[in-house]
């Protein structure tokens, strides 16, 4: 059934929690939980009052296709307007609120929106619940039961993806070539591996993990993809947007002077400043017609995480009246963090040299409320979790100076974070 064409009419209430809500994950329960959380609060949703799932575009349709973009936001608009609204609270994430996941290719399946029946958010020393039901008045009172405790994921068995770690070298090395030849500028080029339980994965423990060791990124689950991404697509509140664009890696060091030294060498690397550089490039070309103001430092910073540093830059901008946080979204992916520079012929390039649907792993995921604030992340250091199968990706920017080796080291770090969430 195409939920866009009938979306159903919702009664949403929210109240101020007093208790607060300590863990937002502990508040979940188990099933298919959607997660957005951020190091001081975030929102936990779980039951679906609507829910909207894209379909894929034919093959061949042009890379950047934004129909997706557009359909979510149509059916968005339509649910918002057949929606009472009673908001005790007044902060983003309060009253109706959707998360989303949308594939990075046009092509590909699993683009969905979800406004959960039950939603529970933190900002600072504020907390809410969200209740959405299909019938004014009948919001039940008392939905926090404590949750049962999460489950260890248990053994797994790991299996090569669409390509070996060899493979995915050579792959990396024709791409060099590419570029060289002057095909193009840069190329994201990503490679997957999979793991399988004896049981279907608790995807709260996935969360729970992640969130711990990376207060900084932002730990989501929506719709099967599950991970802590460094990167923000973009944040907005009111007018205001906030992106966070990166590109350039190092690990880090064993030791404190090796960790000084690597981010050095990082900082100081024309192959990687050049890459971060074609990252903020594509992130400013494509906020300029959506903004009135746009402030872009004009050289990054460092960002630390607990397994790699990111040369990092952090973009503002005033949105013109009347730009949606969709409007933005459709018009910032891919940014050249994902995809590449000129953005179609790395686009084609992904589809002809990856061998592989990425799916959700790249594209924009995160959520929208009524009053349009939002935050959406671009979904890195991911997977895909489906029942007792997780399918773990990761990528590196490929320029003319990137050696196969190292990019295939890279990918090993970016990995790690799941890899090791789903480790008891
Ligand atoms: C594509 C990924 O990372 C991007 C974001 C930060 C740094 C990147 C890099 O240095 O290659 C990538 O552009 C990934 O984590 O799968």
């Amino acid at each position: 059934m195409n939920a866009a064409v009938y979306p159903p009419k919702l009664f949403v209430r929210t109240v101020p929690l007093r208790g607060g809500a300590d863990s937002l994950v502990r508040r979940l329960p188990a099933g298919t939980p959607l997660a957005w959380l951020t190091g001081d609060g975030g929102l936990v949703g779980w039951g679906e009052a609507a829910r909207w799932d894209g379909a894929p575009e034919p093959e061949g349709t042009e890379p950047t296709d934004t129909t997706r973009f557009t359909e979510a936001a149509r059916w968005l608009t339509g649910l918002l307007e057949r929606t009472e609204v009673e908001d005790e609270v007044g902060l983003p994430g309060t009253g109706a609120a959707a998360f989303g996941t949308f594939t990075f290719a046009p092509a590909s399946s699993g683009s969905a929106m979800i406004v959960p029946r039950v939603l529970l958010g933190r900002r600072g020393d504020r907390a809410w619940l969200t209740t959405v039901t299909d019938e004014p008045g009948v919001h039940p009172g008392e939905l926090l039961y404590p949750a049962p405790a999460p489950r260890p994921v248990g053994p797994l068995s790991w299996s090569t993806g669409a390509r070996t770690a060899a493979e995915w070298g050579g792959v990396v090395a024709e791409t060099v070539a590419r570029i060289r030849a002057g095909e193009l500028d840069k190329a994201v080029l990503a490679r997957d591996v999979t793991a399988l339980a004896e049981s279907p994965i608790d995807v709260r423990t996935l969360l729970e993990r992640l969130h711990h060791r990376y207060p900084q990124c932002f730990t989501f689950s929506v719709a099967g993809m599950v991970g802590a991404t460094p990167e923000l697509l973009l944040r907005r509140e009111g007018r205001e947007l906030s992106s966070l664009v990166l590109a350039g890696t190092r690990p880090r060091g064993a030791s404190a002077q090796d960790d000084e030294r690597l981010a050095e060498e990082l900082m100081s690397s024309a192959k990687d400043v050049e890459e971060h550089g074609l990252a903020v490039d594509s992130l400013r070309d494509a906020l300029a017609p959506l903004a009135e103001e746009l402030v872009v430092p004009s050289w990054p910073h460092l960002l630390r995480l607990a397994n790699v540093q990111h040369l990092a830059t952090r973009a503002h901008a005033l949105l013109r009246p009347g730009v949606s946080a969709l409007d933005a979204v459709a018009a910032l992916h891919p940014t050249a963090a994902v995809g590449g520079t000129p953005t179609a012929a790395a686009m084609r390039l992904i589809a002809e040299e990856e061998g592989m649907d990425r799916g959700g792993y790249a594209g924009p995921v995160g959520w929208v409320d009524g009053a349009g604030n939002a935050e959406w992340g671009i979904a890195l250091r991911s997977a895909h979790v489906d029942g007792a199968r997780a399918r773990l990706f990761a990528g590196c920017g490929i320029v003319a100076g990137s050696e196969p080796a190292s990019e295939v080291a890279e990918t090993e770090s970016k990995f790690r974070p799941v890899r090791e969430a789903l480790t008891d």
